[in-house]
């Protein structure tokens, strides 16, 4: 391509992978031959390389003289151009959290394109065609009639259920979206069929499917039900634990239309789907689907925006859902469905509060096997059922303690303990990895007699094991799971009835349609009552309901099936509403407490961040960026807090401060911000020493 200016060339606006940093928010201005359609991926020059880059919809609005720019290195036609709808959600999702719509775009794409040029990308096309998922596939274009598996009979909820979605979609001018769809009902009350129904029925359509799961582990069941379901139809997943190789396969497959049915975890939310007809988002009050680094997105609400614009349904399924989504219902803004009870009639685990205050105080050790637990598990034990037994922390015990100088394991990077692991023997500190052996004395005073205080899964699997003898104890979590295959061999095992009882962390909670359980104990769950975050007691509550709902799920043995909490404060309406399985009346206190306190749902935040080398960096900025923001217009509607050390105030050797901003509408907070996003740019040149800023828009942990 010449570098001289054509009579026939064109000015196209192209999204490149331009840092935050620079602060180039638009796409920028590049030189083509001739006009190419917006989507479409080109190569184009970025300072001294080149890149990959998207045709952006829209014309330039810069004076630059055209003679001036760079034009366009190649393009990568053989790849269909990505929608205008795809390009929207982009740009929303740039503008509503604040970031450039060029990172965004070219994040949420798969890795391996940036390296393909237009011969290796048009092999690539030719066997993510060749896909061989499902049974009977047609060559791309022919018709195949596919018969998908019929399911069991609807019982009379999800009946109802699915009769009220009929008519939803019905009802509705084709021109107007449906109302988002809030799918509340108890664990196993048969959710996941309600949406291989409406699937079916999107399908059937000949429309695209998009499934949103919280987290990677959760794919495979649940991709073995569709697949099951839908043997006759193209599947694919999408997540980060796909080699690049698989995720650009299945994302080609997706795009090209290929692919029927899309599973995936939150960045799957992206994913280009020309004929997209549905989307489910299963747990939506589940945090994972909030991204906590560059854009901090929420897949949940941009499924539900998603949907919106393309004027078609999307369903979000929890038994505890999130305050916001719970209270959009109330305000009957979302459609509420109910699915009451579970399948087969089959009764909830009886919950019952265990005072810890009742046990004879013993100085220093706590047990979190107290006499009527073990007596609970070996009656299990001897009727051959399952126990799960949930503790929040990995690890053998949280600290190691000197019990003659009081030295305590913490990490000299971190304002945090080192976690003592005893299968390897290790300190490490789970924020920044910092990793030591065990010191086989005191580093302070030289006492060799030094003790794990508190208690995580390992050591609490240990004690099992002493417990019961021959029992067969297996323990799920983060480390227990660290090599690929690990995790899907120990469900199996917990399936295939190998496991007598379970311990682990939340991981072990969510989800899973385990058969054999009657018992589920919460050993050490108050911790979360008295965070300083408002929205621990909504995490808790999901949590221990989630956890609950992994007993008695085979009607037969519902009856005999139980929930143990062990908790120091009985007392507490949280675990009063959670004996009664009573998500409705916690959600009212809770939505109570947060109107009076002006918090969300009836308030917008966001928080400002801000990482240095030492404290005075970090709130130098921030209290410049304040000072800066409330000379802004939309301030008078805007309430911004003074900063605070974040929960752990220093990792890795780096002080993080933060900053809450709050408005009553979401207007004034979206204004504000983008008046006040350009300027911190500025700010940071002038702040030395502040070593990265964020914002974090409708921010989960405070
Ligand atoms: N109509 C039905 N008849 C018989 N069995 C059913 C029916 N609907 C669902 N099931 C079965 O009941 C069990 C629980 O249903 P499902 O997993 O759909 O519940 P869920 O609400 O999604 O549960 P959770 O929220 O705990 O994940 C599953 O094994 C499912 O196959
Ligand atoms: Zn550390």
């Amino acid at each position: 391509m010449s570098e001289t200016l054509q009579a026939h060339d064109t000015v196209l606006r192209v999204a490149v992978d331009a840092p935050q940093h620079s602060g180039l928010i638009d796409p920028l201005d590049y030189l083509s031959p001739g006009p190419l359609p917006p989507g479409s991926l080109v190569r184009v020059p970025f300072g001294r390389r080149e890149t990959l880059g998207i045709v952006w919809p829209g014309n330039s609005a810069s004076e630059i003289d055209p003679a001036s720019l760079r034009p366009i290195q190649s393009t990568l036609d053989a790849l269909p151009p990505l929608s205008r709808t795809w390009c929207r959600l982009i740009e929303f999702a740039a503008s509503y959290y604040q970031r450039s719509i060029g990172e965004v775009a070219l994040s949420v794409l798969p890795p391996q394109l940036r390296d393909l040029d237009s011969q290796q990308l048009k092999l690539r096309l030719k066997r993510a065609a060749k896909l061989p998922v499902g049974a009977s596939i047609g060559s791309p274009g022919e018709e195949v009639s596919v018969t998908d598996a019929a399911g069991p009979t609807l019982n009379p909820a999800q009946a109802q259920v699915l009769a009220e979605l009929d008519a939803l979609l019905q009802a509705d001018v084709p021109q107007t979206a449906p109302a988002p769809v809030l799918l509340y009902g108890v664990t196993g009350s048969g959710k996941t069929e309600v949406y291989l129904r409406a699937a079916a029925h999107a399908l059937s359509q000949g429309r695209q499917v998009l499934v949103l799961v919280p987290e990677i582990n959760l794919t495979p069941q649940l991709e073995a039900r569709f697949a099951e379901r839908f043997a006759g139809r193209r599947m694919v997943s999408l997540h980060s634990g796909l080699t690049p190789a698989q995720r650009l396969r299945h994302w080609l497959s997706a795009h090209l239309g290929e692919a029927e049915l899309v599973l995936g975890t939150r960045l799957a939310v992206f994913a280009s789907l020309p004929r997209l007809g549905l989307i489910v988002v299963d747990e939506e009050h589940d945090p994972s689907y909030k991204q906590q680094d560059g854009a901090r997105y929420s897949a949940r609400d941009l499924a539900v925006y998603r949907a919106h614009q393309e004027k078609i349904p999307v369903i979000l399924g929890s038994a505890t859902p999130s305050l916001e989504s719970w209270q959009r219902a109330n305000e009957g803004r979302y459609k509420r469905l109910v699915l009451p009870g579970r399948i087969g009639g089959g009764a909830l685990p009886r919950v019952r509060l265990f005072d810890m205050k009742m046990l004879p105080l013993t100085k220093g050790v706590t047990t979190a096997l107290t006499a009527p637990l073990i007596q609970a598990l070996r009656a299990r034990l001897e009727r051959g059922e399952q126990s799960l037994i949930f503790l929040n922390r990995r690890g053998y015990a949280p600290v190691l303690h000197c019990g003659e100088c009081n030295w305590k394991s913490d990490c000299p990077h971190c304002s945090a303990w080192r976690v003592f692991h005893k299968g390897d023997r290790t300190l490490r500190c789970h924020h920044c990895g910092f990793t030591e052996r065990v010191p086989f004395a005191c580093p302070t005073c030289g006492n060799q007699d030094i003790a794990p205080l508190g208690r995580g899964t390992e050591r609490l699997e240990e004690q099992l094991a002493e417990t019961f003898p021959g029992a067969r104890v297996a323990r799920i979590d983060a480390d227990s799971t660290k090599h690929k295959g690990q995790l899907e061999a120990a469900l199996q095992a917990v399936h295939d009835g190998e496991v007598d009882i379970l311990v682990g962390t939340q991981m072990i909670t969510k989800g899973h349609d385990f058969r054999r359980i009657t018992l589920v104990a919460a050993v050490n769950p108050d911790g979360a009552l008295f965070s300083s975050d408002f929205r621990a007691p909504e995490r808790l509550f999901a949590l221990l309901m989630q956890a609950g709902g992994r007993a008695g799920r085979d009607a037969e043995q519902a009856a005999r099936s139980e929930m143990w909490v062990q908790t120091w404060h009985p007392e507490h309406a949280l675990y009063k509403a959670l004996v009664q399985h009573d998500f409705e009346s916690f959600a009212k206190s809770q939505l109570a407490e947060r109107a009076s306190a002006g918090l969300p749902p009836f308030a917008h935040l966001a928080l400002l961040r801000a990482e240095g080398r030492t404290v005075e960096v970090a709130k130098g900025f921030l209290d410049a960026a304040a000072a800066f923001a409330q000379q802004l217009p939309p301030a008078s509607q805007v309430l911004i807090y003074p900063c605070i050390p974040m929960s752990v105030a220093r990792v890795a050797n780096v002080e993080r401060m933060q900053m809450l901003v709050e408005a009553a509408s979401r207007g004034a907070l979206q204004h504000l911000l983008s008046m006040w996003m350009p300027e911190l740019h500025a700010l940071k040149r002038t702040h030395k020493g502040l070593l990265r800023w964020a914002v974090d828009v409708d921010p989960l942990a405070i």
